[in-house]
């Protein structure tokens, strides 16, 4: 059976990634698994343990990362973020394609373990939007967003690191460039080739 398509999302905090992503999963055309991460930090005003992500505490977090059930994970401004391993291998093997939405250490983690996939960076138009974007969406103190903010300078310098860059400018724009990008993947791990081989034979026909 084919495997999945594997597509990484990541980029500095503020930079809307979860934006993105959620309007990239409203596409009509996009069947994509979400895999949810699980986190330390406290959860924020109207998130959902098991939608949002799984919210544990750091003991709970560092027995998992003993029992090997860690895809990655990385400690981001004072907080344990990780991706559930058997997921990835479970809708993966079925066929399915997942998306992960994680920062920078993390996606490069993955890439090491599983290079097959597409690592995409969304980058901001420039720090200053990143800043912005921060403040506008009100959830972290001034403190926290100045923590990520120069987070994000170092994020930015491994850019170079993978397959893709997109700048989220528009939202619209950004998900269109995503959704080019999952074609191109399709093709690569031949997923679309029967397509193609279709449409040859109806050209032949006509
Ligand atoms: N390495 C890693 N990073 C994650 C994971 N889940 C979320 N993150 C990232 O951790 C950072 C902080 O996440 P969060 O506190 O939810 O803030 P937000 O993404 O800025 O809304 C973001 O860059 C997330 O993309 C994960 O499973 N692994
Ligand atoms: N293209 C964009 N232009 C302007 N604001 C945006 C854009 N994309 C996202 N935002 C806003 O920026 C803030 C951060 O977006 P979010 O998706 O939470 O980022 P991330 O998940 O990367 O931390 C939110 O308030 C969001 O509405």
């Amino acid at each position: 059976m084919k495997r999945g398509v594997l597509i990484v999302l990541s980029g500095p905090s503020g930079v809307g990634k979860g934006t993105v992503r959620k309007a990239l999963f409203e596409e009509p055309d996009i069947d994509f698994q979400y895999s949810i991460s699980m986190t330390t930090r406290q959860p924020r005003d109207g998130e959902v343990n098991g939608e949002d992500y799984f919210f544990v505490t750091r003991e709970a977090f560092e027995q998992k990362i003993a029992d090997g059930e860690m895809l990655e994970y990385a400690e981001y401004v004072g907080n344990y973020y990780g991706t559930p391993k058997s997921f990835i291998d479970d809708t993966l093997a079925s066929g399915r394609d997942v998306l992960l939405e994680i920062e920078v250490q993390g996606a490069l983690q993955v890439k090491e373990k599983m290079p097959e996939g597409a690592y995409i960076f969304l980058t901001p138009p420039d720090l200053r939007a990143l800043k912005e974007r921060l403040i506008m969406r009100g959830t972290e103190q001034l403190d926290v967003i100045d923590r990520r903010v120069h987070a994000a300078t170092k994020e930015i310098q491994m850019m170079a690191n993978y397959d893709y860059a997109v700048v989220n400018d528009e939202v619209s724009l950004a998900v269109q460039r995503i959704k080019d990008i999952i074609k191109v993947e399709r093709l690569r791990v031949n997923r679309v080739l029967p397509e193609y081989i279709a449409m040859i034979e109806e050209l032949e026909e006509s």
